[in-house]
């Protein structure tokens, strides 16, 4: 299929500019304590305000000439024609020849029609579907839905992988305080079976759902893990009186305890799933920006349709920001070239996210997957090479664990690691330790960290506290971390849903200067299918094992030699 080459950001005039102002930064000595003593207004000039989040980036190791030349990047490089190609529905997951329109998950009911792509009605078959998941969710909330027993449904099992997983499992931990229901979630996502056995060993089968998720249905471990769900339900009725083993009853059990997700509803029928207990979604969805599809059914039935809906209303808001704020104001692309600077300017290789509230414990977890599935690429969209470093490992952990475990590294490492500290004024556990908000506590280390990140302490501070001259060295904090700080006033379904589509636009903004297409997903393909060839292998076919390299033969020969 023909499309336009990628613009090769390393050739452009703003790249050119970049690198002789970075080379000049470097020259005068980056220095963010006389940055900000020169300059009273740099944390007004680096903040910004996008849906209900506000943004300081003015602890970064830029001027605010850097992010005018970052913007000027953002335009050589076509970023803005990206961004509408992508809101109108081109084929710009060009080695898949699909269009990107995730965006199309979080378009309003009175956008209807607004949008055909291919022939299809986008925004009307997401409200269709949406209409039907919210009916079912509906169903299951107020116990008119019940087990093949007559129980009420009190948790949801969601059995699926990467983007089948992660979106949903992140969005339920982060909006536990909104599951209102009594109904609560787990999600059970590896192959390997101690996942499931931990996951159901105490659940009652009356009670409990099965939601089986995959955008293809044919995935490997979801599909094991939902055969297995398969046998423990009706094993587990049976063992309990609640169905006889007919094939009547446990093809009504099946019915009643399990549903899907997918875009293959054909093979979701085969499983024997009830066709009307199935949603779909399309392949112009990504696998890792599906939490907002049918994908985040268990998230739907455990918060509510409601709920849900602001949620998506929260990814729609920042949408509309990103695609109609110009470059040079616009924070959520900013942060994505920043992202570029830090990269392929000083050469950073990752990049912390560092949530301090407990609820989003699973953020970084998603964000791997999101950014690194997405631009961990070597050739560019038109199949030429790339010219210059790609991707970004995201990491990270809540705050302020990580302070005691990693932040030793970021603080005094070698390495330059930005990172995105994010917080919220409110909490909703209200608590006092004596007479200390320990919510308040817990934000002045936020508050702290950036600080001692930016700032660092010199030698002479360490000196007058009288410290002996022999340890003065490994006491100095050097400064000059970078950090962008993002703070909401609570997390809500909206905000997570704001938070969600930031880190889609950044991801989307840096694989365009780096011209890779951020929506396939090549990489996972070997694997998958070296995992089918040496399966036999394993097992007993020596032939197969003869086929292997020596080391795979080696260590599959120890294996078999300590198997049980
Ligand atoms: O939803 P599916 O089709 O089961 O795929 C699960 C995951 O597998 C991948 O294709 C590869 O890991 C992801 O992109 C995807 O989210």
């Amino acid at each position: 299929m023909a499309i336009n080459p990628p613009v090769d950001a390393t050739q452009t005039k703003a790249w050119a500019a970049l690198q002789d102002h970075f080379q000049s930064l470097q020259d005068e000595g980056i220095d963010l304590r006389a940055w900000f003593a020169n300059d009273p207004q740099r944390t007004e000039k680096l903040s910004f305000e996008a849906g209900d989040l506000h943004f300081d980036l003015s602890k970064n190791l830029i001027q605010p000439e850097t992010l005018s030349l970052l913007a000027q990047l953002g335009r050589e490089v076509k970023l803005d024609e990206r961004i509408e190609s992508m809101f109108k529905g081109e084929h710009i997951n060009n080695t898949e020849d699909r269009a990107v329109l995730h965006t199309a998950l979080r378009m309003p009911e009175e956008d209807r029609g607004s949008l055909v792509v291919d022939g299809q009605d986008v925004v009307g078959d997401v409200r269709d579907t949406l209409k039907r998941i919210y009916a079912f969710a509906d169903q299951v909330r107020s116990g008119e839905w019940t087990g093949v027993s007559g129980k009420r449904i009190t948790t949801v099992v969601n059995i699926g992988i990467g983007g089948s997983d992660l979106g949903p499992v992140m969005a339920y931990e982060a909006l536990k305080p909104y599951a209102d229901a009594g109904i609560s979630a787990r999600y059970v996502s590896n192959i390997d079976p101690n996942d499931l056995a931990e996951k159901t060993r105490d659940l009652d089968p009356e009670t409990t759902l099965f939601i089986i998720v995959s955008k293809t249905f044919t995935t490997l471990e979801t599909l094991t893990n939902a055969r297995q769900a398969r046998s423990w339900l009706l094993d587990h009725l049976k063992a309990q009186g609640a169905v006889d083993g007919s094939d009547a009853q446990s093809a009504e059990a099946i019915r009643k305890h399990f549903i899907a997700v997918s875009t293959a509803l054909d093979k979701v029928e085969d499983f024997g799933i009830d066709p009307t207990n199935a949603f779909g979604f399309w392949n112009w969805v990504g696998g890792r920006y599906s939490v907002d599809s049918a994908v985040g059914t268990s998230l739907a039935i455990t918060i509510g349709p409601e709920r849900f809906e602001e949620f998506l209303a929260g990814f729609n808001a920042i949408d509309r920001y990103f695609r109609d704020t110009p470059l040079e104001e616009n924070v959520v692309a900013l942060m994505g070239l920043l992202n570029v600077w830090y990269v392929n300017f000083f050469g950073a290789h990752s990049h912390a996210v560092l949530p301090y509230d407990q609820y989003l414990h699973r953020f970084p977890a998603y964000l791997q997957q999101l950014t690194m599935e997405s631009n961990g690429k070597s050739v560019r969209w038109d199949g030429t090479p790339v010219t210059s470093m790609t991707g970004e490992i995201f990491w990270g952990e809540p705050g302020t664990n990580g302070q005691h475990a990693f932040y030793q590294l970021i603080h005094q490492g070698t390495r330059l690691i930005p990172a995105d500290f994010i917080a919220f004024a409110n909490t909703p556990n209200p608590a006092k330790d004596e007479d200390q908000d320990v919510h308040e506590l817990f934000l002045a280390n936020y508050f702290a960290q950036t600080k001692a990140l930016a700032f660092g302490k010199t030698a002479d501070e360490v000196r007058a506290e009288g410290t002996d001259e022999s340890i003065v060295p490994a006491r100095v904090f050097t400064g000059n971390r970078p950090t962008t700080s993002i703070l909401g006033d609570d997390l809500t379904p909206r905000s997570l849903g704001e938070l969600i589509a930031l880190y889609e636009h950044i991801t989307l903004t840096e694989g365009t200067v780096w011209g890779v297409d951020s929506f396939d997903q090549w990489g996972v393909e070997l694997g998958k299918k070296l995992a089918k060839e040496i399966t036999p292998a394993i097992s007993q076919d020596d032939q197969a094992l003869a086929a292997q390299d020596q080391s795979t033969r080696s260590l599959i020969e120890f294996y078999r030699a300590h198997r049980h």
